[in-house]
């Protein structure tokens, strides 16, 4: 059960007033997520028809919070489908609750789509595509925390954990993407604000409609194509061999390729970036499973599905983009 902070209706009825929502009149906690309390929250109006997501932040704390909030806001200004956090009658948009930051967004409609087709990852697509240029002009900076600083500093903490080839594997890919970071190519790559987590579990899709996205937490400042990497190693990868499924690639970087064309220097940057999005992700879930925080809620996400990637898209190139 992933509700770690308590709420109830009562607790809600002072509370909300500060909200142009009316009376909290449903509130149920939701099961998945292993971050932060999410909650259906039912009002008697607002804008969204009162229908709302509850989030109290259970890790983060409230000056870690406005790159990520604000980011939410600019893009649901700019028609991207993503919950739209609501300011309190001072303008707030992350509040305390229980004594921890708290915000109340639009809910999506939809459910995830856990096992996606061409045509899934073409709205993907689209959709990250269309996000990259919203965000273009989005006016605070905050680097991508999950970077290459963050692989450079974090590979010594799981070394003990590896075993020799697992240690040779990660200290090698280190090297790897440090020389790639710091070449001609990767300087001139586009950047701007990325979602850097846009995998299956955090997008809505109703029938064959993406209706959402949510779950900015590890937004940042970085590469485009480090985003449409990252999705691609989720979206398209058979989960079972972490082999790339050619149909759903072409789909998903064609549909990125109509609404903003991929440059030169992104189709050199290709093969190397695929591989930083394996890297992240084995790395963050080894981090996770070796040397949990004290705070950690729930069981980690397994390590060796991203290590498979790696060799994997090592071994093997993958389509190029178009
Ligand atoms: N705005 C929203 N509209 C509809 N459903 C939402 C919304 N935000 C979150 N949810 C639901 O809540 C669940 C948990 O949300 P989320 O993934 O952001 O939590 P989390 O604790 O940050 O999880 P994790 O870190 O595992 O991704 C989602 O899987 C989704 O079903
Ligand atoms: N998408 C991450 C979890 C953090 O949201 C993973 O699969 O490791």
């Amino acid at each position: 059960m992933a509700v770690f902070t308590a709420v109830s209706l009562d607790d809600l009825h002072q509370w909300i007033k500060q909200y142009p929502l009316g009376q909290a009149v449903g509130l149920e906690g939701i099961s998945s997520g292993i971050d932060n309390s999410n909650f259906f929250l039912n009002t008697e109006h607002g804008p969204h028809s009162g229908q709302y997501v509850l989030t109290i932040f259970e890790n983060l704390r409230f000056d870690q919070l406005p790159f990520y909030v604000k980011l939410m806001a600019h893009l649901a200004e700019r028609g991207i489908p993503v919950p739209a956090p609501v300011p309190n009658t001072d303008g707030d948009l992350v509040v305390a609750l229980h004594g921890k930051p708290a915000i109340i967004v639009s809910r999506l409609q939809g459910s995830s789509q856990l096992d996606p087709q061409p045509v899934h990852c073409a709205e993907v697509g689209r959709m990250l595509a269309r996000m990259h240029l919203a965000a273009q002009d989005f006016a605070l900076h905050q680097p991508n925390l999950r970077g290459l600083d963050w692989w450079v500093e974090t590979a010594p903490a799981v070394l003990p954990y590896l075993s020799e080839a697992e240690a040779a594997l990660l200290r090698s890919e280190v090297a790897y993407q440090s020389e790639f970071a710091a070449g001609a190519t990767y300087a001139d790559l586009a950047r701007g604000p990325v979602h850097a987590d846009l995998f299956r579990n955090n997008v809505m899709f109703e029938g064959e409609r993406l209706s959402g996205c949510f779950d900015f937490y590890f937004a940042g400042v970085d590469t485009w194509l480090y985003d449409v990497a990252v999705t691609v190693n989720d979206w398209c990868v058979d989960l079972a061999t972490g082999v790339l499924d050619a149909a759903r690639v072409r789909a998903l970087l064609d549909a990125y390729h109509e609404v903003r064309p991929f440059t030169d220097d992104e189709r050199a940057a290709w093969q190397p970036m695929l591989r930083a999005g394996a890297l992240r992700f084995w790395l963050s879930r080894l981090y996770d499973l070796h040397l949990p925080r004290a705070a950690e809620l729930l069981t980690p996400h397994d390590p060796t599905h991203f290590e498979r990637i790696l060799r994997e898209r090592i071994a093997c190139p993958a389509p190029n983009l178009p």
